[in-house]
């Protein structure tokens, strides 16, 4: 069997500690490749002024092989802020508004892509498959198809893929499609996204798509398309759960809300996450109906992200500022309506914390997949289960039928979507959840990497 080689800007070795890595890129990779073993190439997460050491730092764990590379201070401002997360990411997640585009940044993109093909090439050898990973890494098989590289390459793009005339606000959507074009399958989470890439191509009048979108012929190649969509360890998650509900972190936290319902979220802070509609929409709750106050308690984890990014800055002290006059317009002195928790908490935690939670909400604006979605269904007592509360603009919501989709732009819709979950007879419970459940046992973390890679590597 030929070798597996990873490439995706985020890597998270495992800590000695075992946490997991904030993150789904991260988290589901792992996954992956514990199962079937390789190496793992990408940014370390350092960078300092100079280039560092030219050779790659290399970590065994296990059956993988983790190969990192620092970045200069310069690359990371222009490449991974710059580009990647000021002018790809809002632009993939339909916010015109806020992609800052600027050519010094598309330069450093471009730059830091064919510092990564060169940084891979020794390690590769003729028959390894090679599976990139997301927007920061477009251009990588264009470079290495540049060097010669004959190898099965593989993308797979974890954010939304947007319609044409969203992506064309964009100065360089055609080095960018072009970029696609060099790979041998390129990936999207949901045939929706295939579906905006495919009539992007057409409506350029650059491309065409073949055999019903499954091809497309594009700048001289013929490459496969496909809507695989990321999962989570459904089985393992579950049994993570059980035992996580019984740990002394969970038992405090059951505690510490004195038998009232607990509502939880889980997010880094991104705005893409919909978390200050999300907050509206549970003030609008429980002043739609009162009865409610003090009776239940409704929990945010947002991690920090990319906080040298002025728009992610600016949402740190607002999330904080409406969760704290939230609290004092409607807190008492023995009742916080909202825990908001401003930093990562480790996976196991967070599994005994989606058991405890009657609801999940789940209310992104707009996102690729969204796993927590997935990990607070895998995480419920089938005997008693929680109800998910989904934005239908998450590409998780193609899969979860059972759950109650909201428009998280309808504060008033997410407010009456809370109120019916917490009233749900156990038996509407019961058969929405199985109904989730039996699809994420099925299509789980393996079936995804198993799906795409033999598409990649099928005739
Ligand atoms: O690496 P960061 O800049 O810290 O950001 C974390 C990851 O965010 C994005 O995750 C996406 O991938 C998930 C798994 O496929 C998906 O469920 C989610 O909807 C996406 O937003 C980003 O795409 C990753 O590259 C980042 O590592
Ligand atoms: O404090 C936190 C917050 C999130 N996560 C994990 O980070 C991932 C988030 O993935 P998702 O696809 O929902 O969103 P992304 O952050 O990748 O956009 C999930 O596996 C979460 O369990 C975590 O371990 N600790």
């Amino acid at each position: 069997m030929s070798r597996l080689v990873v490439v995706s800007n985020r890597v998270t070795v495992p800590q000695k500690s075992g946490d997991a890595p904030a993150g789904g890129l991260a988290v589901a990779l792992q996954a992956a490749l514990e199962e079937r073993g390789g190496i793992w190439m990408g940014w370390s997460g350092n960078s300092s002024g100079e280039r560092g050491p030219e050779k790659l730092d290399i970590r065994e764990h296990g059956n993988i092989t983790y190969a990192l590379t620092d970045l200069t201070d310069t690359d990371v401002e222009e490449y991974y802020h710059g580009f990647a997360n000021r002018v790809l990411w809002p632009i993939c997640h339909y916010r015109l508004d806020l992609a800052e585009y600027g050519r010094k940044e598309m330069a450093g993109y471009f730059r830091v892509n064919r510092f990564f093909a060169h940084k891979l090439a020794p390690l590769l050898k003729p028959d390894d498959i090679i599976w990139v990973h997301d927007y920061h890494l477009i251009p990588l098989a264009a470079e290495l198809r540049q060097m010669g590289f004959k190898n099965k390459i593989g993308f797979f793009l974890h954010i939304p893929w947007p319609p044409a005339d969203v992506l064309f606000a964009m100065p360089v959507h055609e080095q960018i499609m072009r970029g696609l074009s060099q790979y041998d399958l390129v990936g999207f989470q949901t045939d929706f996204d295939l579906d905006n890439f495919g009539g992007g191509l057409v409506r350029e009048g650059i491309g065409e798509r073949l055999e019903g979108g499954k091809k497309f012929s594009t700048y001289g190649r013929t490459f496969k398309g496909g809507a695989y969509s990321i999962s989570i360890e459904t089985k393992a998650f579950a049994e993570f759960a059980v035992k996580a509900s019984k740990s002394s972190m969970v038992r405090k936290a059951r505690q510490s809300v004195e038998g009232r319902d607990l509502i939880i979220g889980v997010d880094r802070l991104d705005y893409s996450k919909g978390i200050t509609q999300r907050i509206d929409g549970f003030e609008q709750f429980l002043k739609l109906n009162p009865a409610y106050q003090n009776k239940v308690t409704y929990l945010q984890v947002t991690p920090k992200s990319r906080s040298e990014v002025p728009e992610y800055e600016q949402m740190q002290r607002t999330v904080a500022e409406q969760a704290g006059r939230v609290n004092g317009a409607l807190g008492t002195v023995d009742w916080v309506p909202i825990r908001y928790v401003n930093r990562s908490v480790p996976r196991p935690l967070l599994a005994g914390l989606y058991r405890l939670a009657k609801i999940g909400l789940v209310t992104p604006l707009r996102d690729g997949m969204n796993l927590v979605a997935k990990e607070y269904v895998a995480a419920q007592d089938p005997e008693d289960p929680g109800v998910l509360v989904l934005s239908r603009f998450a590409g998780a919501a193609r899969e979860l039928s059972g759950a109650l989709l909201v428009n998280p732009y309808d504060i008033e819709g997410t407010a009456h979507a809370i109120a019916r979950g917490l009233t749900m007879s156990l038996d509407e419970r019961k058969q929405r959840w199985e109904k989730m459940m039996e699809h994420l046992l099925k299509y789980d973390i393996n079936r995804w990497c198993d799906d795409f890679l033999k598409d990649l590597t099928e005739e």
